[in-house]
């Protein structure tokens, strides 16, 4: 799989309605980025706003994260996989049962999107793993959840770009590393705590950048979002 001359940003359209969302994506072109859908929004415009974003020609990361049952998370994997996604993931964590049925429920469907699965989100730190029974450095627990997922057949994972040159190294280059907490120099770090630059995250193996606030926020978003393309161009 070839990862090479596709857009590289995955804007995170983290907006509390579909009016304001729209807006946003009216001055985009699908050249420019791919679009993620998350929690917030997917819960307030629902499928119909993505098949709207798909009409429009982007790619699209449906990311609600599915972490339950594997028969659970194998029909909500196809229902995704309906609405023509590019991308769905689901919680490494959800173990390899769960994994391998989201894997296979995908196989009936001509154009399957890519699944992935999240390892550690990166809003978590050494501490935060210790508070919930895991007293291991992100890295590890990353890299152990990492080997998992390829086990189980995935496409990739999330994780943060401080772990890409280690699953790169470990796992090699036929895997997705999509890395969320990606800040350019001086943007308020948020409730992130792994992250790096585009430029950065890039040179260490990263596929795909999911940035959302420093885009979003900003005065003039579609500035900023060639900027960042430029920058890593
Ligand atoms: O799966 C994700 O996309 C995700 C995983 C993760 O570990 N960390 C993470 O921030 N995300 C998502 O990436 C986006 C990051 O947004 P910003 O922090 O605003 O750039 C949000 O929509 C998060 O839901």
């Amino acid at each position: 799989m070839s990862y090479k001359n596709d857009p590289k940003v995955l804007v995170a359209l983290d907006f509390a309605d579909a009016d304001s969302a729209l807006q946003f994506v009216d001055g985009l072109q699908p050249d420019l980025c791919r679009l993620k859908v998350g929690k917030e929004l997917f819960a307030v415009a629902g499928p119909e706003f993505v098949k709207c974003l798909v009409g429009k020609g982007f790619d699209v990361f449906l990311d609600l994260k599915y972490h339950d049952i594997p028969n659970t998370v194998a029909k909500a994997v196809q229902a995704a996989a309906r609405l023509g996604v590019w991308m769905v993931n689901v919680h490494a964590s959800g173990g390899r049962k769960m994994m391998q049925a989201a894997k296979e429920a995908l196989q009936e469907f001509e154009n399957p999107p890519l699944l992935i699965a999240v390892t550690v989100l990166t809003s978590m730190d050494s501490e935060d793993l210790k508070e919930i029974g895991l007293d291991v450095d992100p890295q590890q627990q990353v890299l152990r959840l990492a080997k998992l997922t390829k086990a189980s057949g995935l496409d990739g994972v999330v994780c943060s770009a401080q772990e890409a040159a280690l699953l790169r190294k470990e796992i090699g280059d036929d895997f997705c590393l999509v890395t969320p907490g990606i800040r350019p120099q001086g943007s308020a770090t948020d409730d992130q705590k792994r992250i790096m630059t585009p430029k950065q995250a890039l040179d260490f193996g990263s596929s795909y950048l999911v940035i959302g606030r420093p885009i979003t926020k900003a005065q003039d978003p579609i500035e900023v979002l060639k900027s960042i393309n430029a920058s890593i161009a």
